[in-house]
Formats: structure tokens, C-alpha cells, sequence
């Protein structure tokens, strides 16, 4: 892995080939549309497809794990090829599995996902706080060791997301806030982009939090959830030039033939340039 840290990494991927993430997420209605059997080597057509179509084109990645896992060690090592392919073309990876445990267990995930020697080394990996921010410390040591950054869950996407991320600490400040602030502090030192990011979904509308973090912004949920281009603006306001925009099943769907899955991303890409300012 390169000395640099992953956030100057991810700048410099995003003004060389536009803002997009493209999100692997192999569900078996894509594998069905794409004429391919939900199989372990209908997984591996469909994700090695995407891989030949866009790696050099679109500079980060974002493969859902659970897509992977659905098929035992098999899809695992689809997982392991297709990421080590994805940065050999010049891409960065960031594997979506959500992972958070208590500390000693959060290093077990960290050597896996983190340390660059790990089966599954990628240049970022999504991870929950709901243990505390403070467990996923053997994660951020990793990072840091590694030149790898990290996407804490703030403001997910989803409908339920506020029963948590919107109640009140014992501190009196939102969860999500208070994962808002852990971040800004990992990131206190960082010149642009620090590697410490956040996860705030394009769905959300609107929010009082404070998003200045000086991290990356994954914003999922493009597309098929709903969120639009335009309103990344009016959620992310000032903030929206740090936004990492991710699309899966809108860009997917374009698939299996090659042309027109770089045209889908090319598009979209091309729209997010605009309002990102890239
Ligand atoms: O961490 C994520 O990427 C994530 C967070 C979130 O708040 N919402 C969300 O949809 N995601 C992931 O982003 C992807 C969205 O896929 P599409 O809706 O097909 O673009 C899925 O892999 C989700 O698990």
C-alpha cells in the first residue's frame, strides 16, 4: 500500500477520475437480469464483469460484503480477487461490511480488512460505533499503520436510522453527533481530506448535525433509495465538496455489456462532478 495516507489517496483518485463509487452489490435479481445463475460462479461472472468494465474508469469502489458471504468461502474469494484487481487497476476499494465488536475483537476485523498484509487488505472499510466509539480504536490504530481510512455509520440511509442515531447521550448530543465529533478529532491534522469519514446517507433531506468533519462523506442510497444529485447540495451544504457519492443497483443495472456500464458511469459520474465542483 502507498505511504499516503487514504484521504490525500482518495482526493487525488476523485480529481483524477471524478467523485463516483460504484457499489458492487451482487443481488440475485442483478445476477438474474445479467442472465446468470445466483451461484457462486454467476458471483463471480457478475463481480469479475464489473471489475473488467470500469476499473481503470471510476476511482473508488465500494463491494458489499454481504453479497460475498452469501456463498460461503467461495464468494470470499471473489471478494479477495476482485479487491485485489480493483486497486491493481489503479482503484481504491472500500469493503462494506459494517464491522464493530468490542475492542480485542474490533482488532481481529482490523487485521483482516486493515493491516496490509491482511487476506482482504482494502483501502477503507465501513464500520459500526453502536459499541461505543472508542471500540473501534484497534481499527483506527490499523488504519493509521496501514494508510487505510475507515466510514463510521452517522446518518445511514434508511428509514430506521434515526431511532439511534438521533436519541441523546448521556452528554446530551445526538449519537450521531457524537460519532461527528470522534471524527473530527481523528481528522484535526489532516491538510484537505483526512482518512476518518463518515457515513450520511443521500436520503436524509436535511440535517442540523455539523458535517465539517475535514473526512470523507460517503453518501450511499443514489438511485434506487431515492436520493437525488441535486440534493446532495442542500443536505451537505458547505461540506459537499468532502462527499464520496456511491450508486449500486442504478449503475449495475446497466450491465452485463460492458459499453453500457461504463456509459452508466460515465454519466453519472459526469453529474456529480458538477455539483461537487471536481
Ligand atoms: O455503508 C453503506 O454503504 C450504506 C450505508 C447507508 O446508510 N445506506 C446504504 O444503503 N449503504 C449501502 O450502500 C449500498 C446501497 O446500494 P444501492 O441502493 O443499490 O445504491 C448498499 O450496499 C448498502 O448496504
Amino acid at each position: 500500500m502507498s505511504n499516503q495516507p487514504f484521504g490525500t489517496r482518495l482526493r487525488a483518485a476523485m480529481n483524477q477520475r471524478g467523485p463516483l463509487c460504484v457499489g458492487i452489490d451482487p443481488h440475485a435479481h442483478l445476477l438474474d437480469s445479467w442472465g446468470l445463475p445466483d451461484t457462486a460462479e454467476g458471483l463471480a461472472s457478475f463481480t469479475y464483469g464489473v471489475v473488467d468494465a470500469l476499473a481503470e474508469h471510476v476511482a473508488v469502489f465500494k463491494p458489499q460484503s454481504a453479497f460475498f458471504e452469501r456463498f460461503g468461502s467461495a464468494g470470499i474469494a471473489v471478494l479477495e480477487q476482485a479487491t485485489i484487481r480493483l486497486r491493481e487497476a489503479g482503484a481504491l476499494v472500500i469493503i462494506d461490511a459494517k464491522r464493530g465488536d468490542i475492542g480485542s475483537t474490533m482488532a481481529g476485523y482490523a487485521s483482516a480488512y486493515l493491516a496490509e498484509k491482511g487476506p482482504l487488505a482494502c483501502d477503507a472499510l465501513t464500520v459500526s460505533p453502536y459499541l461505543g466509539f472508542g471500540s473501534l480504536q484497534p481499527a483506527i490504530d490499523e488504519a493509521r499503520a496501514a494508510g487505510a481510512g475507515l466510514f463510521v455509520l452517522a446518518l445511514t440511509s434508511n428509514p430506521e436510522g434515526p431511532q439511534f442515531q438521533s436519541a441523546r447521550t448521556t452528554a446530551g448530543q445526538t449519537v450521531a453527533g457524537a460519532v461527528l465529533d470522534g471524527l473530527r478529532e481523528l481528522n484535526a491534522e489532516a491538510d484537505d481530506l483526512g482518512s476518518f469519514g463518515a457515513v450520511v446517507g443521500a436520503t436524509i433531506k436535511s440535517t442540523d448535525e455539523n458535517l465539517d468533519i475535514r473526512g470523507p462523506l460517503l453518501a450511499p442510497g443514489l438511485g434506487a433509495q431515492g436520493g437525488t444529485v441535486a440534493g446532495l447540495t442542500e443536505i451537505f451544504g458547505a461540506a459537499v465538496r468532502n462527499v464520496l457519492p456511491s450508486s449500486s443497483r442504478e449503475i449495475l443495472g446497466a450491465g452485463p455489456d460492458a459499453t453500457s456500464l461504463r456509459d452508466a458511469a460515465a454519466r453519472t459520474n459526469e453529474s456529480f462532478r458538477t455539483v461537487l465542483g471536481y
